[in-house]
């Protein structure tokens, strides 16, 4: 109810109530229609009225213009076939029975909803009149009726008419032309548009060869009414005057709609103006005010539509353009500008501003100048705005009242409530004791939640360590599903033995084939594409999930995004990790917050037109653009979302995080496992000479290039749909480099490669390139040729495609990013496939590192990343094989011999060979090295703006 008096309302309607002193024009009006009603008796049946107002409205038409004639224009009286309020009010209030329920508040043409109009009881609308035969729902036509439809055909009010009646014909003649008018185009065109398009379209003759005005009011048509009894048409049904419809003009901002049920005729002169709109969501066509003029007339010469004109618009007709003060009519919403205030996005009205200073949380921001308030008084703000008729201002969304509940009921400002600690007793304590700070808040902040959220750190702060703790938290509700891009499968399966040692292997399940179980695990990995193959499997679903690279389900039409969302729905805790989890556009967030919270904005529609700036154009809705962005921050904090950036916890973390990413197995060709295969086969043969051995060597080296080309390929092509986009990729074998850099030009990846046939002038200008700030590219560089006397400090991740046997000139590779000029903690990306040589070359590095490490020689060791792994030989002839490597590797000038040795094998790897020199030239892209991509350039856009907001109050 509201609380204020509106005394100037009740004013308003008091004056209309006494009727007091009329203008002329409204004078005249009145006078016009007492001649009428002098024709006809006030009371009656309903449907006698409706027949009489028909009569009335288009019997002037005809009077004044004859059947042929053009339409005067502005200098017509107001009333044809426009029933005004004055008229309605005479005619309707001796009907106490005509008010249909539900009606009134649409025919009345105001805005406010059927709730606010009871919030408001001094609130009466102007001229408020009872109406008779409007239909109950205000059944608007859709922009396109199908010509059917039009014809009359499924549509009771015209299908009941005969055709081969008068009125069947002027009831199809407008119709006919509604499809030409589809066809035509607007008022651009400058072909008949507007007023005099419209105005030579109802002056056309019908089929009959009659203006609708002879068929229906020419003296030969009525039976001029005695003795109370409805006028009868001749040739016409009388039934035929109950499809009269009656509506009503409304303001709507700087346009108007028309209220109306649906009218074949009506919709044509709709389709005729140049501004015509149509609204899908409230089934109302609306228009721009150049428009009003034209249609108003158009509407006089339909005998079977009534308009009331804009409320304060009455001189309209003599006019032309309402005039402005007495429309003045302020359409605005409330926006959320801090978790405590929000504030009123609307234009200028006295009243409003006088209200606004009657609230005690008040606040003027000169700079926007907009006026904002603490939440506690928005249910209050609202309420009393309701009673100011020529004010809209739009409440907060219910799903923002419902985040920040605790802050609108609230009586006084309280200081934020912490996020309290949460029990982790029952979690591994490795993990837990390993966590740093702002991951144990993160673990806090989800557990606070219920077990569902986003957590979209920056990338590389350690998403995995904590969601593993957050999904241990709920161990008693496991088995564990994790939702995962292929290509890190097995890094997950690495993880979680690393973090839960009270977790068996076996009880871990990954999903490599679509033949495999999905649920045989305790935890049970698997892919976003083999979930959309295996989710039917699923008889009772998964209460954890976790989904890496939530980004993943952007798309609502994909099938992963298909497969994922109802096992989302029905999980009871939900853990989203992604660290650009909208890459470029709001509308890519929306899977991920109704995975977290179905509740929040159930319809895509609501959320598109408040956060994604939704337009309208004539193929459909763009969803594409962002609009309030700071109040969509504010939401997705309180409720669904936890986002750190590396700037802001870099006190933190180490300078260099590495991490080994196991390479699914799975990828490996047969093809490529059986020459694997051969050449492990053949290191292991006893009796072999130093040389023979060597080669062997290089041999299984070679072939764990060739197997792991496509797990890279995929590696790569995941980072960049995760939104890197800035790395070095470092390989040693020219196949790989030269299948990374082919799949890069393929997928029109900007992108630089250095290897051995590189110049050094050409070196030096391909890493300037790569470092300017505003170039997002992949670089493709040799272990050999570019682990030294380069800084690529722009980029802040390495990825080790291959392993090679000197740690010392893997550092060297790494610190090309770790280096001055570096301001964020760098990571170490060591893709390791098992079954290859790198089941070898790993454990060597390591143990080399560590070696280094003792020595003080390196800063970090990578001990902690493959503690879990088991590269205890066991097998004498894996054992066998790892002392050959130990060997060669070890052996006094051993790198240069083997670099040699490679060499041979796959000439242009190493650096300073001979290789194919201009062959290698020939490798690179016109121009130096970028290949660029103009979509590509917008990727980071959203989340750079995003970044940067600061808090508003
Ligand atoms: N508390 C920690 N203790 C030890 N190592 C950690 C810790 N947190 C993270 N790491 C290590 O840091 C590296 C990066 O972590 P992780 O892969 O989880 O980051 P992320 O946020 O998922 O990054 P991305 O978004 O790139 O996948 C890993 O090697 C991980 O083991």
């Amino acid at each position: 109810m509201c609380r204020t008096p509106c005394p100037r309302q009740a004013r308003r309607c008091h004056r209309r109530a006494d009727a007091g002193p009329q203008p002329p024009a409204r004078r005249r009006r009145q006078a016009r229609e007492a001649g009428c009603a002098g024709r006809r008796p006030c009371s009656g049946p309903r449907r006698a009225r409706r027949l009489e107002r028909v009569c009335v409205g288009t019997s002037h038409t005809m009077a004044k213009q004859g059947p042929h004639s053009l339409p005067g224009g502005s200098s017509k009286p107001a009333s044809h076939g426009v029933v005004f309020k004055q008229q309605r009010t005479s005619g309707s209030s001796h009907n106490p029975h005509s008010v249909q329920p539900g009606t009134l508040e649409q025919a009345k043409g105001t805005w406010k909803r059927p709730e606010e109009a009871t919030a408001c009881p001094h609130h009466s609308p102007p001229d408020q009149v009872t109406l008779t035969g409007i239909s109950p729902p205000l059944a608007q036509s859709p922009p396109e009726v199908s010509n059917q439809q039009l014809l009359g055909q499924g549509h009771p009010q015209v299908s009941h008419g005969t055709k081969s009646t008068p009125f069947a014909d002027t009831t199809h003649e407008p119709l006919a032309s509604a499809k030409s008018s589809q066809d035509a185009p607007a008022s651009s065109s400058g072909q008949l548009t507007g007023e005099a398009h419209l105005e030579a379209k109802a002056a056309r003759p019908s089929t009959s060869g009659q203006n609708i005005s002879d068929v229906l009011c020419g003296s030969r048509s009525v039976v001029p009414r005695t003795e109370g009894r409805p006028p009868q048409t001749l040739g016409a049904s009388p039934h035929k005057a109950v499809s009269s419809r009656e509506g009503v003009c409304v303001r709507d901002g700087d346009r108007f709609q028309v209220k109306i049920g649906y009218n074949a005729e009506l919709i044509a002169v709709f389709k005729r103006l140049p501004s015509r709109n149509f609204d899908p969501d409230t089934k109302l066509w609306n228009f721009s005010m150049s428009d009003y003029s034209a249609l108003m007339k158009a509407v006089q010469r339909l005998r079977t539509v009534t308009l009331r004109p804009l409320e304060g618009a009455s001189s309209m007709a003599q006019t032309g353009l309402p005039s402005a003060p007495s429309l003045a009519f302020v359409k605005g919403q409330c926006m959320l500008i801090s978790r405590a205030r929000f504030e009123a996005d609307i234009g200028y009205s006295q009243e409003l501003i006088a209200l606004f200073k009657q609230m005690d949380s008040r606040n003027y921001d000169v700079k926007t100048r907009k006026w904002n308030f603490l939440l506690e008084e928005h249910n209050k703000l609202i309420e009393r705005v309701r009673c100011l008729p020529q004010v809209q201002l739009n409440p907060l969304p219910k799903t923002l009242t419902l985040a920040f509940a605790a802050q609108l009921e609230k009586t006084s400002l309280r200081p934020t409530v912490d996020v309290p600690e949460a029990d982790l007793s029952g979690v591994d304590p490795k993990l837990v004791s390993s966590l740093l700070p702002f991951q144990r808040a993160g673990v806090n902040f989800a557990i606070a939640k219920g077990g569902r959220l986003l957590l979209a750190d920056d990338m590389g702060l350690g998403k995995t360590i904590q969601a593993i703790c957050i999904a241990a938290f709920y161990r008693k509700e496991w088995p564990l599903l994790v939702v995962v891009p292929s290509s890190v499968r097995f890094t997950w399966e690495q993880a979680f033995l690393q973090w839960l040692p009270s977790l068996k292997p076996e009880q871990i399940n990954v999903v490599v084939t679509g033949k495999d179980r999905l649920t045989t695990g305790l935890v049970n990995i698997v892919s976003f594409d083999l979930l959309s193959k295996l989710e039917k499997q699923l008889k009772t679903p998964f209460k954890v999930v976790i989904i890496d690279e939530s980004h993943f389900l952007k798309n609502v039409k994909t099938a992963r995004c298909r497969a994922a969302m109802p096992l989302l729905k029905m999980a009871k805790r939900v853990i989203l990790l992604s660290g650009t989890p909208a890459m470029s556009r709001p509308a890519e967030l929306y899977t991920q917050i109704i995975a977290v919270k179905p509740t929040f904005f159930p319809q895509f529609h609501a959320f598109g037109l408040r956060y994604c700036d939704a337009k309208r154009h004539a193929w459909g809705w763009d969803y594409s653009g962002s609009s309030n962005l700071g109040e969509l921050k504010l939401l997705l904090e309180e409720a669904v979302m936890l986002r750190r950036l590396k700037a802001d916890v870099l006190a933190q973390l180490p300078a260099k995080q590495r991490k080994m990413v196991v390479v699914a197995p799975g990828r490996l060709s047969a093809k490529a496992r059986a020459s694997l295969d051969a050449a492990a086969k053949e290191m292991a043969t006893k009796d072999k000479s130093k040389g023979q051995q060597r080669e062997a060597l290089i041999l299984f080296f070679h072939r764990t290039a060739e197997a792991k080309i496509p797990c890279v390929i995929e590696y790569i092509l995941d980072l960049l749909e995760s939104g890197r986009e800035k790395f070095l990729v470092f390989a040693h074998h020219k196949v790989v480099l030269d299948a990374i850099t082919e799949e890069l030009e393929r997928k029109k990846v900007p992108h630089i490669r250095i290897d051995g046939a590189t110049s050094s002038a050409d070196r030096d200008q391909l890493c300037q390139h790569f470092q300017l700030p505003e170039r997002h590219a992949v670089a493709v560089l040799s272990i050999t040729a570019a682990n030294m006397g380069l800084t690529f400090s722009s980029a802040d991740l390495v990825v080790f495609a291959e392993l090679f046997w000197n740690p010392g000139v893997l550092m060297q590779a790494e610190d090309r990013v770790h280096r001055i000029g570096q301001s964020s903690s760098v990571g170490i990306h060591y893709l390791v496939a098992r079954g290859t040589a790198d089941d070898y070359l790993w454990p060597l590095i390591q143990e080399k590192i560590k070696v280094l490490g003792e020595a003080g020689v390196s800063e970090a060791n990578f001990s902690e990343m493959t503690e879990a792994t088991d590269y205890i030989y066991k097998d004498p002839k894996q054992q066998k094989i790892y002392d050959l490597f130990q060997k060669s590797f070890e052996e006094e000038g051993s790198d240069k011999e083997l670099l040699e040795a490679v060499e041979a094998f796959d000439p242009g790897s190493a650096s300073g060979t001979s290789g194919s020199g201009s062959q290698d030239l020939g490798d690179w892209p016109d121009g130096g090295t970028e290949t660029g991509s103009p979509e590509k350039k917008r990727r980071f856009e959203f989340f750079d703006n995003w970044d940067s907001f600061t808090f508003p109050l």
